[in-house]
């Protein structure tokens, strides 16, 4: 496929051995990543998917975790879109297991979610989106995030109670206190049939990009289930957010 570049061969679409007789067998689970953004609020340097963090790329850390996830059968990154980017994406996932492929990546997170989107083989009938910068992810939430879609539930968001009183403001004048019990921060990876997902893509609006897919399926109508999330899915935005994320992964080493 044109732009793709296939890190490893296609294995056969699993047969699934609890199919019952006469029932079509499940397809494969993708997780698309995009790890095409700069990251500005890190500041200057390397596209933040390819910064290190204790020795190793944040992109490596979140497709290492996604490729040992037994849910997940094949991991597709959107990679910075320039030849360079493309080319260190593709050496940095040569080294690792698994099902992965390499797609340039767009202008904006949701355009590189949907040029990712666009190049998934046929079999695949659940797919997870997943952040780069999310790269400390722990694979207990990939599995409930898929195991939710599997239930039955078209849409999937990990999710964490928001921790601090929010206010409305305009300019810095307060301008209500909003009632934070109905409040959720947002996380990754976020799953969805593939039929969904490909709907809420289909209808977007590339000038106004959502920051994440769920407000794609919300702006169609349909209902975005949510899963716990966990602390330590937290997104690698600033440089306090890396020193946050060498501590973590120091305490589990
Ligand atoms: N054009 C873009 C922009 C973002 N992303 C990805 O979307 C995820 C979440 O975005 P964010 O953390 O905001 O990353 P950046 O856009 O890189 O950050 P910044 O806004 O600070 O530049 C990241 O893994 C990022 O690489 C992407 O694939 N393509
Ligand atoms: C998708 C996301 O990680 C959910 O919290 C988030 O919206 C992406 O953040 P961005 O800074 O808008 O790219």
């Amino acid at each position: 496929m044109s732009g793709v570049v296939s890190m490893s061969t296609d294995p056969a679409p699993e047969t699934g051995s609890g199919t019952p007789a006469g029932a079509a067998a499940p397809g494969r689970v993708a997780v698309i990543v995009p790890a095409a953004g700069k990251g500005e609020r890190l500041g200057p340097g390397a596209p933040k998917a390819l910064r290190e963090l204790g020795g190793l790329p944040l992109l490596v850390h979140a497709v290492r975790t996604l490729v040992a996830a037994r849910s997940v059968d094949l991991v597709v990154v959107a990679a910075p879109p320039d030849p360079q980017g493309v080319a260190e994406v593709q050496r940095l996932l040569a080294d690792l297991p698994g099902d992965t492929r390499v797609v340039a990546g767009g202008t904006s997170r949701q355009e590189s979610v949907a040029l990712a989107l666009a190049a998934l083989p046929a079999d695949c009938d659940v797919v997870l989106v997943h952040d780069a910068a999310r790269a400390l992810t722990p694979v207990e939430v990939i599995g409930a995030v898929v195991a939710a879609v599997r239930g039955g539930a078209g849409a999937v968001i990990p999710v964490l109670p928001v921790t601090d009183t929010v206010k409305a403001v305009d300019g810095d004048l307060v301008t209500a206190t909003v009632d934070r019990s109905t409040l959720r921060a947002v996380q990754t990876p976020q799953g969805f049939t593939r039929d969904i997902l490909a709907k809420a893509h289909a209808a977007a609006d590339p000038a106004a990009p959502a920051t994440d897919d769920a407000g794609l399926v919300e702006a169609l109508g349909l209902p975005v289930r949510t899963v716990p999330g966990h602390a330590e899915a937290f997104k690698i935005t600033t440089p306090f957010d890396l020193v946050l994320a060498e501590a973590v992964l120091r305490r589990r080493r």
